[in-house]
């Protein structure tokens, strides 16, 4: 069943209000909008119009780009909440909105003292971790490279990822650490892809890869930190999805280090279901990062187009199947997405999703411990002990690779020591497998984040109390995406944002009568929006709880990827959309204008699908 599924971002509803907020009196800088203006695509495009039929390599041509300051907006987000979790709620809570943005479920960040220490920290960490598993990653992208379809594959895949950091080239840039190679060696599932080949041949050719060897088509949207163009990697039929941020800008705002991390966790990915990062690159003025194009628009458009405007059951099965499977490598990697929503769930031209945006992400170390499996001695692989990590997140956060040096020993059917055969889940739960799953458990669940970060209907308790928060904001996160998809709707949705933590905090979740969804959908929400993380699911052994819950009956994890997806998006003429550098060049010029910001919803509607 095709849609027509738009990549053109319309007025989001989620969209993010920023704002940096320093708790216990330390330096504060906010934004309210967050959506600033970084890159002017006239500018940008006429810019692409004159270089990109006469690349000559150099990158101080991109001073010609006009890029207009950022929008700083003025609203202070100062609030002492968060501090002390011994605080009556309401009173808490009363604080912390007072200081929320208003807006259309926009989001907060506010980072303490200490995050901003430890990501530095990472960052320097960086480096050396960057050089060791350069070195680890190809020996084990030959072991890997196989057993493609199967949980295994799944798993070997992440294990090799999660020592894979640096597979995508920087071509200028002002990181030291980025491996200089690019290669789909390193990301098995990618191995086919004529992407990575035309980048080669451009840099091939030419040494490195810069601005204008790109013709941007199209403004796809515009985040707080940069904005997104359709691009062409000039006459190679290859597309991109183009993010620009401009250098300056994100200096004066005090974005760089969330544009670093953004930047540091795509490099780190290779998952199916995550994006590719090609290429990053800099110019004097820009940042630039080369992902993957999604023609099929996000969840939330794609929801709007539905019958009464949700998702039908085994569509969120699917696209719920997908993300979990995202999230669950994350956390092996050490990363806490914390901004899960439909809008940030884009759709791939075979109807798969990927997550995007990592802006907002946490990154922590996981320093796993072993616990020890019971399962069956007859099993071949079990020649030695089989173990699986249990990380424990520490603080600070210290990079995003968990130090398992030896992912491979944790690839075999394991139950954990303590379960005995009878406590186990009936087969039946985990779809139509024969055999155990293998667990991986690797829950950055201890990881303590003082940040203010989320979109308001998707905010944890946790958050919104500032207790702290770990992984477990990712299955609360989940159970709302879980509820929206399926009734339409955000299940804590107040009158205006403070109602909305109020009673996120506050107000048990209740179910609307229509549309009439399975016990099993409704169990497993019930599960996932438990206020207190401790008592939620997945809080102690991640995904797996939740693959085996009864919803997810019949799923079969390791061939989801290959899964028939609920839609899939008209393919894109691309040929159709006028070109900048063409005689249309001005016409395009001019559809490519933008809104003041995002979120004003004066997005030009190219329909190309
Ligand atoms: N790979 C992609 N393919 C297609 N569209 C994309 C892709 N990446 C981003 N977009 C679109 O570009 C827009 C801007 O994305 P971006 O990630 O910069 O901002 P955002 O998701 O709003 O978050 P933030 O404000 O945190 O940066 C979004 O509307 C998104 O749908």
């Amino acid at each position: 069943m095709d849609s027509k599924a738009s990549a053109i971002a319309p007025q989001k509803q989620h969209h993010k209000t920023a704002g940096i907020q320093a708790i216990e009196g330390k330096d504060i800088t906010s934004s309210k909008t967050g959506k600033s203006e970084l890159a002017a695509p006239e500018d940008l495009s006429k810019y692409v119009q004159n270089t990109s039929k006469q690349y000559t390599g150099d990158a101080s041509e991109n001073k010609k780009l006009g890029i207009s300051n950022p929008k700083e907006s003025a609203d202070s987000l100062i609030s002492k909440f968060g501090t002390s979790v011994s605080l009556n709620v309401n009173e808490q809570l009363s604080g912390a909105v007072d200081h929320v943005v208003n807006g259309n479920r926009g989001l907060q960040e506010s980072s303490v003292d200490h995050e901003k220490k430890t990501s530095e920290y990472g960052s320097v960490k960086g480096s050396s971790v960057s050089a060791k598993v350069s070195d680890g990653a190809s020996s084990l992208a030959k072991t890997s490279g196989s057993a493609k379809i199967s949980d295994r594959a799944d798993l070997v895949q992440s294990g090799k990822s999660s020592i894979c950091r640096g597979s995508t080239s920087s071509d200028v840039s002002d990181e030291s650490t980025c491996s200089s190679f690019s290669s789909s060696v390193n990301r098995p599932h990618m191995a086919n892809d004529l992407r990575w080949e035309a980048i080669q041949a451009v840099r091939a050719k030419d040494g490195v890869l810069g601005l204008g060897h790109f013709r941007l088509l199209k403004r796809l949207g515009c985040g707080d930190i940069g904005s997104v163009y359709l691009s062409e990697l000039s006459g190679t039929k290859c597309y991109f999805a183009m993010k620009v941020m401009d250098k300056g800008s994100l200096a004066s705002r005090k974005k760089l280090l969330r544009a670093q991390t953004e930047r540091e966790i795509l490099q780190s990915l290779d998952h199916p279901f995550l994006p590719t990062l090609y290429s990053h690159f800099e110019t004097e003025k820009f940042s630039c990062l080369v992902m993957e194009f999604c023609p099929g628009g996000d969840l939330h458009t794609l929801r709007q187009k539905q019958p009464g405007k949700h998702f039908p059951e085994q569509a969120v099965k699917f696209y719920v199947a997908e993300v979990l499977l995202a999230l669950e490598y994350l956390h092996m990697l050490g990363i806490v997405y914390r901004d899960l929503k439909p809008e940030n769930v884009l759709v791939r031209d075979d109807g798969h999703i990927m997550l995007s945006d990592f802006d907002l992400s946490l990154r922590c170390a996981v320093s796993p411990t072993l616990v020890k499996s019971s399962v069956v001695e007859s099993d071949p692989l079990r020649k030695n002990p089989v173990y699986c990590v249990q990380p424990a997140c520490i603080e600070p956060p210290s990079c995003i690779q968990p130090s398992c040096v030896a992912p491979t020993t944790c690839f075999s059917p394991r139950l954990f020591s303590s379960k005995s055969k009878k406590d186990r889940k009936p087969k039946t739960e985990t779809g139509n497998q024969v055999t155990p799953l293998p667990e991986l458990i690797a829950e950055p669940t201890d990881a303590r984040s003082m940040s203010f970060v989320g979109t308001h209907e998707y905010l944890a308790p946790e958050i919104i109390k500032g207790e702290g928060h770990g992984s477990a904001v990712d299955w609360w996160t989940l159970g709302i995406f879980l509820y929206e998809l399926l009734f339409g709707k955000t299940p804590f949705k107040g009158s205006g944002n403070r109602a909305t933590l109020f009673n996120v905090v506050g107000q048990p979740l209740r179910f609307p009568e229509a549309p009439v969804v399975s016990f099993a959908a409704r169990d497993l929400i019930r599960g996932l929006l438990v206020k207190e993380p401790l008592n939620r699911l997945a809080y102690k052994r991640g995904a797996t709880e939740i693959k085996q819950h009864p919803f997810f009956e019949g799923v079969n994890w390791a061939l989801v990827r290959c899964a028939t997806p609920p839609e899939i998006p008209k393919p894109v003429e691309y040929e159709k959309i006028p070109s900048p550098a063409s005689s249309a060049g001005e016409k395009a010029g001019h559809h490519m204008s933008i809104p003041d910001q995002k979120g004003s919803g004066n997005y030009l509607e190219f329909d190309f699908f």
